[in-house]
């Protein structure tokens, strides 16, 4: 079995600010394997981004393990570091002015972080037929020659993902990509997205609050106050009679330590609450409410 492209063990994050601590991540498990697509969605404030800036090097966690495409990123010296973001990961972030520079053209734009990451093999007409290829990829080709200010939002997120690409990362990893965006053009660029990770690949990451993101994916992780709750896998089976039907898996993530998170209806509609009576099965385990006053009445 090879080793995961992004590998979270109990990992920890706790902000400082004022005497007042937040904990951001509260011990996060995650296990992307290589080539997979995976959205992370959440509510606001559920550690998203801390989570994605600490995946993309900007950001060292408190605790715990963080590991991408072999990259140990709580060990990393300052070198590494410069090395891991310009070649291991790529990103897209929601804000296309974070994306690209307004002055860069499409075409120099994905050159340039050629340029920067010392891209030497075939020299200018390496980068040059890198770009080429990278922007006939995100099926921007036409727009080599035009800046930010004359483009859609939806072109300048395939222009930014074409430059995330540039370097030949293993992992792409996407804050909000499609933020900005209408539903049509959110669409068109989560397939872009879903088709240039299988072309090319690359083990995709996308954290996203829009819960439609996870119709464009295989499998969807839910973040919850910092840690990882359920997750939704999505496959296509053909029936008996030679119907294709999407069919969807509902799964809690279960850490190291036993702990599992329940989804917040399956509490609601039982009032689970404080404690729960379990009884192990033989093949499933069994949560009951724990109400001592009905108990001691049988
Ligand atoms: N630099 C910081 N200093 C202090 N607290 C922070 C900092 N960054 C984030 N937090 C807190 O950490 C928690 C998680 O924030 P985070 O931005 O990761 O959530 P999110 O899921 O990305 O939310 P959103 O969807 O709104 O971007 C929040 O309670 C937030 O207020």
């Amino acid at each position: 079995m090879t080793a995961p492209d992004v590998l979270c063990e109990d990992l920890v994050r706790i902000y400082a600010t004022d005497g007042i601590e937040v904990q951001a991540l509260q011990g996060l498990n995650l296990r992307i394997e290589r080539g997979e697509l995976v959205a992370l969605v959440g509510a606001s404030g559920s550690g998203k981004s801390t989570l994605l800036t600490i995946l993309s090097g900007l950001d060292r966690p408190t605790g715990g393990t963080a590991q991408v495409a072999g990259t140990d990123l709580l060990a990393m010296s300052r070198r590494e570091r410069v090395h891991y973001q310009r070649r291991t990961v790529g990103f897209v972030w929601q804000q296309t002015t974070r994306n690209l520079l307004p002055y860069l053209t499409a075409g120099q734009s994905v050159e340039v972080p050629q340029l920067l990451a010392g891209r030497s093999s075939g020299g200018a007409r390496g980068r040059a037929a890198r770009t080429a290829e990278m922007l006939d990829l995100l099926d921007v080709t036409h727009l080599r020659d035009r800046r930010p200010a004359e483009m859609s939002g939806g072109e300048q997120q395939r222009v930014a993902i074409a430059v995330a690409l540039a370097n030949g990362p293993q992992v792409l990893l996407a804050d909000e990509p499609t933020g900005e965006l209408d539903d049509e053009t959110s669409a068109e660029v989560l397939e872009a997205i879903r088709r240039v990770g299988r072309e090319l690949g690359v083990t995709v990451l996308v954290v996203t609050h829009d819960a439609s993101v996870a119709e464009h994916v295989s499998r969807t992780v839910r973040i919850r106050d910092g840690r990882t709750s359920t997750e939704t896998l999505r496959r296509t089976e053909v029936d008996e009679h030679g119907q294709a039907r999407h069919v969807a898996q509902e799964l809690a993530v279960l850490d190291r330590a036993g702990r599992l998170q329940l989804p917040a209806e399956f509490v609601d509609t039982l009032g689970l609450r404080d404690r729960v009576r379990l009884a192990l099965e033989e093949d499933h385990v069994g949560v009951w409410p724990h109400r001592p006053d009905e108990e001691d009445a049988r």
